[in-house]
């Protein structure tokens, strides 16, 4: 949380979305000044009824007063609808101004900030913690300024009207001003705590939404209801504190007016005995005292949604200013705009993830010349997945250095690099849109003629048989559609336009063994025109690739074809054994039939597979 001095400060920089409704602002302030000094006239205008018409019994001036007090009523009315109106809706403006501001920067991060902060956060800040600017901006911010000027102007008026009993009600706002103080203070750290915890709740929902089915599949329904109730339970004391705060807070700013209204009408009674005030004059007095009821009881509302504003705008701009660690480079290096395969080259790539300890990969060294397809293959956890998020730059290298063409790929523009590399995780996500949309995420350009091409190569046309075609919107994550079935979308999706460099991981493990016959083939010419780089599980997977890299404990223990690394190196026959797929006690490919040219007694082969490290 930052220092008081901070949060003012980010509620400050949000200045820049009120700019551009300051005239709607200068336009609601002067309709609310004059709704107020509409209000204020009236009870003048009753002293003077009093004091003449009244006392003297004159019902003409009577009825003129009496006319000039409604006018000023309906003109009271009048102006409060018309801020109000107004003021809703160049909050809302603003709300979704600093919304859309806040959903691009969130685009904008790089992958490891996702990796940190927790969904429900991001979705609270986007949600509630705008929604309570918006108040503050529509209400709390109006009410603040308006409330102070009302105060000021009644407290001269009632000086003027009586200086002795003007300056008690003046000096009322002495020991309001402390409690403020302390309440603010206070309701800081609860708003604080609890807009945190309501971050933590939304988590929770989420992850249930998404864990569902493996809840119910693993019956920890009541565990995972126990942990929620927690949580809300955690964030129900938090609230009920705040409330409770808020509730002695504003008691007491009940108190102070009334007891000073007890006061005045003592004070202003004997006064009046003694002929120092008129009868006009204490009513006048009175009723301008009771238009500070309000003002001082609305304070707590005030503060409270001043600090809450606070806080959320320090939650706000904790993503705002957190920097994208992967961007552009001020001076993009151009690539040429070329169709067809281009050379990827590793070197010396070391990579560790923020916050961890020791690296994941270190001094990688692998070339993938153009057209060539090379399989990555290791243990579980040795950092496969990681080397291939760094080609489409989804981290950076912390060392080394990682070419396209001979163009570092930092020095790239990331949309050139992102065009240029197709790629399909394990984990194939889909979007709540149609399989056109989902299909074209990179490529929004690509042809019918395309699209068709990619869903052929994935043995995707199924997305043809789909109620609406490809038309049809896929479930929230394409969870309407089969675990193989998404997966050949996401292959199709990465191997649309031909991109010149293929990173795919793991891209046919959730095929039945015929349609990844089938996709192999079909993968295969794709593979021809394109450098390629697979994260492979399957051995028969591996049959794709012209090379094969071993990468144990993060460094390339071995490089060379499929049946030379069998030949050679044992370390990689026990991780294709290992792998699903494998047949027990056999690996594919051990005998010359499963992958030609492969021997399983190669005389050249080096058993440590230390000689085919070859980049
Ligand atoms: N976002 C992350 N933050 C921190 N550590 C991570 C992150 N992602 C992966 N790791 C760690 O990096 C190491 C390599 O993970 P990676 O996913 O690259 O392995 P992999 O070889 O692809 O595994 P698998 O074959 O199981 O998919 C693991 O020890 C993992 O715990």
């Amino acid at each position: 949380m930052a220092p008081r001095g901070g949060r003012v400060r980010n509620l400050w920089r949000l200045r820049r979305y009120v700019r551009p409704h300051l005239a709607e602002y200068g336009w609601l302030l002067l309709a609310a000044l004059a709704a107020t000094g509409a209000g204020l006239a009236v009870p003048l205008i009753t002293r003077r009824m009093v004091d003449g018409p009244i006392a003297e019994r004159d019902p003409a001036g009577l009825l003129r007063l009496g006319a000039l007090a409604l006018l000023l009523g309906v003109a009271e009315a009048v102006l409060i609808f018309i801020r109000r109106w107004v003021q809703s809706s160049s909050a809302v403006r603003m709300e979704a101004a600093i919304r859309s501001d806040l959903y691009a920067h969130l685009q904008r991060l790089h992958v490891g900030f996702h990796d940190r902060w927790q969904s429900g956060q991001l979705l609270s800040r986007a949600t509630t913690d705008l929604s309570v600017i918006r108040r503050f901006l529509s209400f709390g911010l109006m009410f603040g300024v308006l409330n102070v000027i009302t105060y000021l102007a009644v407290a001269v008026l009632l000086v003027r009207l009586h200086w002795p009993l003007g300056l008690l009600v003046a000096a009322s706002a002495v020991p309001l001003f402390l409690v403020s103080r302390r309440f603010s203070r206070a309701y800081l750290v609860a708003s604080r705590r609890m807009q945190d915890q309501l971050g933590d709740v939304a988590t929770l929902v989420e992850e249930s939404a998404r864990g569902l089915r493996t809840t119910r599949a693993y019956g920890r329904r009541p565990e995972m209801t126990a942990r929620f109730s927690r949580d809300a339970r955690r964030l129900h004391d938090t609230s009920i504190a705040k409330s409770r705060l808020l509730a002695r807070t504003s008691a007491y700013f009940d108190l102070v007016p009334n007891l000073t209204l007890a006061v005045v009408l003592v004070t202003g009674a004997v006064a009046v005995a003694r002929g120092q005030l008129t009868v006009g004059d204490l009513v006048a007095f009175v009723s301008l005292q009771l238009m500070l009821v309000w003002p001082v009881e609305s304070l707590g509302w005030i503060i409270a949604n001043a600090q809450e504003a606070m806080t959320a705008a320090d939650r706000i701009q904790e993503v705002l200013d957190t920097r994208p660690a992967v961007a552009d480079p001020p001076a993009p290096v151009p690539l040429p705009r070329a169709t067809g395969a281009r050379r990827l080259r590793f070197e010396q790539v070391g990579f560790g993830y923020p916050g961890t300890t020791g690296p994941v990969l270190r001094d990688v060294e692998l070339t993938v010349e153009p057209g060539e397809t090379v399989a990555v293959v290791g243990a579980t956890g040795c950092g496969k997945s990681t080397l291939l998020s760094l080609v489409p730059r989804l981290h950076d290298v912390t060392t080394g250095r990682i070419t396209l063409d001979g163009r570092d790929i930092r020095d790239l523009r990331l949309a050139d690099l992102r065009r240029t590399v197709g790629v399909a995780f394990e984990e194939p996500t889909l979007f709540s849109m149609s399989v056109w949309e989902n299909l074209t995420l990179g490529r929004p350009d690509a042809d019918e003629d395309e699209v068709r091409a990619a869903l052929a190569v994935a043995q995707a046309e199924f997305a043809y048989e789909l109620p609406w075609g490809l038309a049809t919107r896929v479930g929230e994550q394409g969870l309407s559609l089969s675990g193989g079935q998404r997966q050949r979308l996401a292959l199709a999706r990465a191997v649309l336009g031909r991109p010149g460099v293929l990173v795919l991981d793991d891209p046919l493990s959730a095929l039945d063994v015929h349609t990844e016959a089938l996709v192999e083939a079909a993968l295969a010419r794709v593979l021809r025109d394109t450098t390629a780089l697979l994260v492979v599980h399957r051995p028969s997977t591996v049959a794709l690739a012209d090379r094969v890299a071993l990468l144990a404990d993060g460094r390339i223990a071995a490089v060379g074809t499929h049946s030379e690394l069998l030949a050679g190196v044992p370390a990689y026959r026990a991780v294709l054994s290992a792998a699903p797929g494998a047949a027990p006690g056999a690996v594919p490919g051990a005998t010359a039939e499963a992958v030609p040219g492969a021997t399983a007694d190669d005389p050249d082969g080096d058993p440590d597979g230390v000689d085919l490290v070859r980049s």
